[in-house]
């Protein structure tokens, strides 16, 4: 299993790892905006390569320029990269790492909630690709990940929503207990020692399910609870030039995918009322789809990676918070009733 250190000392941590892998060089990968936001507060002296921020960044172009810095920064297969950012640079820079030269070793240091608590943690990495997400990718887990709260003290209010839509993922998966637990936190009130606590038991949910199943060829789907819908919603809002937080994507699908599962899988129907209400004092705010979207939401769908046939859609569902249900699936029908209860329930 990966190695994952909780510490406010990154810099040191760091320092640690490099003499302990003694690697034959070191190289940063990150985006422009931790450039300029993180890395001075962490004062390392190695080479940076920096892509353009944000999903639609997480492409073949911005692989391209990484491949190309490590051969131009003289990386060898000995060098060991660190990626400096958030979900996209741990997906992309793991995916570059474990490509370049047929693999090389890399660590992650997530400076958003969402790769701490999830993205860079669990080895899948990858790009976008013809407009679906993570088309492209890799199992390679990181030699090690550096979780520091501390890090997120520049986030945007959005980003924090974002990252916690995955902890109450994680919730959903874990208990009726950590779910509610969660729906009981205010995360933009929360400072960031009272996180701490519900992150690491979060990850640890994550860690779990990972090490039962690292390939995802059963029970990893739990993970992708909310994934099926919350991806097409992704997918459309860039399609659109319109793009929305990965985790505010995934909590409207783990909404629709309630949903279903209450329609499917007789899950509580007040949970419906809950969980929405939460979403809506939070401010994940109201995702603009009407019945002109279904078509193309449900073919995005059709491209989900779960699904093993062509003419099946394959979701995680629930019976009630913490009993899952992987390899369900709903019908055309089913899944455009439920897109016309999301959009009443988030109005
Ligand atoms: N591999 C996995 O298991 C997994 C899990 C969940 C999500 N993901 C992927 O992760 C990506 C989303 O990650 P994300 O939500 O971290 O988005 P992101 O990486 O795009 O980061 C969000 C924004 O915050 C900026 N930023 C990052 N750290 C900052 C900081 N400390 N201060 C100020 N600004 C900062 C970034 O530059 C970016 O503009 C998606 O591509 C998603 O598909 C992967
Ligand atoms: O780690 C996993 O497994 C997950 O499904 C975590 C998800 O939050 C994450 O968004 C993941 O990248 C989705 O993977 P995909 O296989 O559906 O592309
Ligand atoms: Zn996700």
């Amino acid at each position: 299993m990966q190695k994952i250190l909780y510490t406010n000392s990154v810099s040191e941590a760091i320092d640690r790892l490099v003499t302990e892998l003694s690697p034959s060089s070191v190289h940063i990968i990150t985006d422009t905006h931790v450039e300029h936001e993180v890395l001075p507060r962490l004062a390392l002296s190695y080479p940076v390569i920096a892509v353009e921020p944000g999903d639609t960044n997480k492409n073949i172009d911005s692989l391209t320029k990484i491949w190309a810095g490590l051969i131009s920064q003289g990386a060898t297969r000995k060098s060991l990269a660190i990626n400096i950012g958030g979900g996209v640079v741990t997906d992309m820079g793991g995916f570059a790492a474990a490509t370049y030269k047929r693999g090389i070793r890399f660590i992650n240091v997530p400076t958003t909630l969402l790769a701490a608590v999830d993205a860079a943690v669990g080895g899948k990495t990858g790009i976008n690709f013809e407009g679906l997400k993570n088309e492209v990718g890799a199992f390679a887990p990181a030699d090690a990940v550096i979780i520091s709260t501390s890090l997120f003290s520049t986030l945007p209010a959005e980003e924090m929503l974002s990252g916690y839509a995955e902890m109450l993922k994680h919730g959903l998966l874990s208990s009726e207990n950590d779910y509610t637990e969660l729906l009981g936190f205010d995360i933009l009130d929360a400072n960031l020692e009272r996180l701490l606590p519900l992150l690491e038991k979060s990850v640890k949910v994550k860690e779990r399910i990972v090490e039962e199943d690292p390939r995802e060829k059963g029970i990893r789907r739990a993970l992708n609870l909310g994934h099926t819908t919350g991806h097409a919603f992704e997918s459309l809002a860039i399609h659109k030039g319109a793009p929305v937080p990965h985790g505010h994507a995934v909590a409207y699908g783990i909404l629709v995918e309630m949903i279903l599962s209450h329609s499917l899988e007789s899950f509580p129907s007040e949970e419906l009322y809950r969980y929405s209400r939460y979403l809506k004092e939070q401010g994940y705010g109201t995702p603009s789809i009407t019945c002109d979207d279904y078509a193309s939401l449900i073919e995005y769908m059709r491209h989900d990676k779960k699904n093993d046939t062509c003419d099946s859609i394959n979701f995680t569902l629930l019976s009630s918070p913490g009993q899952v249900l992987i390899d369900r699936t709903a019908s055309e029908a089913q899944i455009l009733a439920a897109f016309d209860i999301f959009r009443d329930l988030m109005e």
